[in-house]
């Protein structure tokens, strides 16, 4: 008896222990609950996306131009780094606190922020904001004024399909002007377009967008290529997408039979422009309608005839040319729409002639031969004593675009263009970049041949090339928020991270390339001078330390 009371004291006296412990454990688990629901209200994305923005604008001292010679800002690495960091933070907040996730794109957003601002703080470096004072003769074209002159406005040009076209009513003020005209007119000895143009944001735009109401092919050169012709009168050059972005050309393949890139036209307009030339006619990426944009308004009959669906249903075609015009290297649409650049076409040769120079440092275009360039380390000599490398500017002209060409890894620079108004004392037109950015794993030392061989350069290109190797004003960043305003980088950035790194790699390159250059002139000749000309000397203290 004794005993059974004492066992059903010890089941009852554990009975009371569990249903204390099961209370505390209820109260523990419900504690956290409870505290969460005094909790403010979950901050909405837009509000955390605000919120990095401004945080990141509060940083822009550190990363941005005003403090580029002190060595405290910030690479946008670093920026990028911090923005994934911040990122996970914000993610690590969504597990414990209901946050919703950052996702990858507002990352990117605010690594784009910072890029976008180097650009800026580029643009508006005196460097690039030097005057360019042009006479009335240093206009490539003028408006000459109607016969019969009246102030009204006047229909000048009547399209031959009147349905197809704007009715369009110009006058001789540049305001009733479409933007290609605006850009033929804005054409001088010295440049394709003023820097910070303002008519530039309309001209691309419209080229990305117009309806086209004619598509041909282009006569002259050796892929395939076509006019475009807008509502407006403008036109375009295109060129189709033949490869994509990160397949690298073949190791096997020559220079001169690589396949022409329409990233490539696209990213050296805005390298160009980003190097302070502006001698790339604008180009701009847009996805055409190969069924309503070609076949259905073109009248080239060659080129309608190669129209055919692919296996798969794409529209494809190949047109009619010297190289890669055939079924087998046709282009096609996705199934319709097809990835390509448009140029804008400088004014009719009849109107301003060009004339073409053979490149003296022109590969030799064979398997076997070598050009006297590659083998005569003394060639330089001769050239410059040659016209019209033996006056004026023309031989750092070369220059300017020998460096455009070895960042971008182009060798395919056979002939150049100048105005032949302008005759030798004008800037050189670098068109025909399609076999640029080919291999972003290996860079061409040849190209950089003519620098270190002559050993001259302009101050101001040296400068901005300092500039550019400034972690404030870095290549590849300026690069990437440059090439953010086009259409086709939405569909896929249009150079690839490693395309963009190997820029500033090359870009050391050149720097130490002249850096050589003046050592071996103090030491052979004693003078260094010659190999920086100087073309502002009314800028001295502008010069960026060494990047
Ligand atoms: N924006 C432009 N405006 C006017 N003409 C242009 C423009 N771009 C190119 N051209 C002209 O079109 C022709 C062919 O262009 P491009 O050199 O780009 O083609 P290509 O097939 O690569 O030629 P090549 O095989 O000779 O290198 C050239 O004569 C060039 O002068
Ligand atoms: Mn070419």
């Amino acid at each position: 008896m004794l005993r059974m009371r004492y066992r059903y004291r010890t089941i009852c006296l554990s009975l009371a222990f569990f249903t204390v412990f099961v209370h505390l454990l209820l109260v523990l688990v419900s504690l956290p609950i409870n505290q969460q629901s005094c909790d403010p209200p979950l901050t909405p994305r837009t509000n955390i996306l605000r919120e990095l923005a401004h945080k990141d604008q509060s940083s822009v001292g550190s990363d941005g131009p005003a403090e580029a010679s002190t060595g405290r800002q910030a690479s946008s690495k670093d920026a990028r780094k911090d923005a994934r960091k911040d990122a996970r933070k914000d993610a690590r907040k969504d597990a414990r606190g209901g946050f919703v996730p950052m996702d990858v794109s507002s990352v990117t957003e605010r690594a784009l922020e910072s890029d976008q601002r180097k650009m800026e703080a580029l643009f508006d470096h005196p460097l690039y904001n030097m005057p360019v004072p042009v006479p009335e003769e240093d206009w490539l074209l003028k408006v000459k004024p109607r016969v019969h002159s009246s102030d009204k406005s006047s229909r000048m040009w009547v399209s031959a399909n009147e349905e197809d076209n704007e009715d369009i009513r110009w006058n001789s003020s540049s305001d009733s002007h479409p933007p290609w005209l605006r850009f033929h007119l804005g054409i001088s000895r010295w440049q394709l377009f003023a820097h910070r143009d303002q008519n530039m944001a309309a001209l691309t735009q419209q080229i990305a967008t117009q309806r086209v109401v004619s598509a041909v092919q282009k006569s002259g050169g050796t892929q395939l290529k076509l006019v475009m012709t807008f509502t407006n009168y403008g036109q375009a050059l295109l060129k189709p997408m033949k490869q994509e972005r990160d397949e690298e050309t073949n190791y096997n393949l020559y220079y001169f039979s690589d396949f022409e890139r329409h990233n490539a036209e696209i990213a050296a307009f805005h390298l160009d422009r980003v190097l302070g030339f502006r001698r790339v006619p604008p180009v701009v990426g847009r996805l055409v309608d190969v069924v309503e944009e070609i076949k259905d308004v073109t009248t080239d009959r060659k080129l309608a005839r190669t129209f055919f669906t692919s296996p798969v249903g794409s529209v494809c075609f190949y047109g009619q040319c010297s190289y890669y015009c055939s079924t087998e290297h046709a282009v096609c649409g996705r199934p319709r729409l097809m990835e390509a650049s448009l140029g804008v076409m400088l004014p009719d040769l009849s109107l301003a002639p060009r004339r073409t120079w053979r490149s003296p440092w022109r590969r030799s275009y064979s398997r076997t031969k070598m050009a006297k360039w590659e083998t005569d380390p003394d060639y330089c000599s001769s050239v410059k004593k040659t016209p019209p490398y033996n006056k004026g500017t023309r031989l750092l002209d070369f220059m300017d675009m020998v460096i455009l060409d070895f960042l971008m890894s182009n060798m395919d620079r056979h002939h150049y263009d100048t105005f032949e108004k302008f005759g030798n004392n004008t800037f050189l037109i670098h068109l025909d970049n399609g076999r640029a950015f080919g291999r972003h794993s290996k860079d061409e030392p040849s190209i950089l041949v003519p620098l270190e061989q002559c050993c001259r350069i302009r101050r101001s290109t040296w400068l901005r090339l300092r500039l550019l190797s400034l972690p404030g004003y870095r290549l590849s960043d300026v690069m990437r928020a440059s090439l953010s305003h086009d259409a086709l980088q939405r569909v896929a950035p249009l150079l690839s991270q490693p395309h963009l790194s190997a820029l500033d790699r090359r870009l050391q390159t050149v720097l130490q390339t002249v850096s050589l250059c003046e050592e071996r002139k103090r030491r052979e000749e004693g003078d260094e001078d010659q190999v920086i000309y100087d073309d502002i000397t009314h800028l001295k203290g502008e010069e960026p330390p060494a990047g």
